[in-house]
């Protein structure tokens, strides 16, 4: 049994002649980091709202199949007791920041508070989080006054505030900049090594490569593939139903033709740089 499991489940949004996810069947295990990838329109925000359980409920329109999180279906649990369970990152931060509170610390605590949670546990709480992403020298300052990639990563602190198991997070490096983006992936790799569960829909494929266990892509909301992220960035068919593949695969491709012998399955730079390495040993 998997931890997230979804069995052919087809959504179909109000109105809309053609259902946005089709028939997916996808079982995810506890612990492990996977990248949503596909085209735009192709079903990856949809998918993250039924895995969050906001499709059907929240969203109105049609649903066939069934979500299941450890073993339960989603629709047994209430709002509330999914909340703590699964932590919801938005693409744009803006969206995120309540606004509530006047300064980033009191922004990251007001989760807690609302839970009920006592006023020593919530500091110690902030305190770890706010070293895990980095925004301790914000504390003092407006959330709507940081910069876009210093929201995002306030956002990011606010929900792991709430210790959530699992995070699903949608473009969270669209806005950002080269660093910045490095950074929010800096802090995902660490909730990672803490054990969450990580859905990521990200079009950055090169940052896919490095830090992603699994890759699921999807085509008009069809699952095209779903696997260890060797197995499914290095196949080059992919590339015919838009989606984008990292350059060393691209480049290994290009070797392979001139009869430089490069290994399957090479997907990062570090990894192309070893085999050239080993390659040119060797002559
Ligand atoms: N609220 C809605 N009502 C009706 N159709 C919708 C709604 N939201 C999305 N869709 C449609 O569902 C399909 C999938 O959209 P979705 O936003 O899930 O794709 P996506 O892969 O996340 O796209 P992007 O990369 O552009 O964010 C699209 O055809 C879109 O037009």
């Amino acid at each position: 049994m998997g931890y997230i499991e979804l069995k052919n489940v087809t959504y179909t949004y109000p109105l809309a002649k053609e259902p946005s996810i089709k028939d997916v069947t996808i079982s995810l295990e506890k612990g492990k980091f996977y990248a949503v990838v596909g085209a735009n329109g192709s079903g990856k925000t949809t998918l993250c709202n039924i895995i969050r359980g906001f499709i059907p409920g929240f969203f109105q329109g049609e649903m066939e199949g069934e979500v299941l999180l450890e073993g339960k279906s989603l629709q047994q649990y209430t709002m509330g007791e999914l909340a703590p369970k699964i932590g919801y990152v938005f693409q744009n931060p803006f969206n995120q920041i309540t606004g509530a509170r006047d300064n980033v610390y009191e922004e990251i605590a007001y989760g807690l508070e609302n839970l009920g949670v006592k006023v020593e546990k919530i500091k110690d709480t902030v305190k770890k989080v706010m070293e895990l992403t980095n925004t301790a020298y914000l504390a003092e300052k407006n959330p709507f006054e940081l910069s876009g990639g210093q929201q995002q990563r306030v956002a990011l602190a606010s929900v792991l505030a709430l210790e959530p198991d699992i995070f699903v997070i949608d473009e969270p490096t669209s806005q950002l900049d080269p660093k910045e983006t490095e950074r929010v992936f800096d802090i995902i790799d660490k909730m990672k090594k803490m054990g969450k569960t990580i859905i990521l829909v990200e079009h950055k494929i090169e940052l896919i490569a490095e830090y992603a266990d699994e890759v699921l892509a999807l085509e008009e909301g069809e699952l095209i593939r779903q696997g260890e992220k060797h197995e499914v960035l290095s196949d080059l068919s992919l590339l015919e139903r838009d989606i984008e593949l990292p350059q060393s695969v691209i480049l290994a491709d290009e070797l392979r033709k001139q009869g430089i012998p490069i290994d399957e399955k090479i997907i990062t730079k570090a990894e192309m740089v070893h085999q050239l390495k080993k390659t040119m040993s060797k002559r």
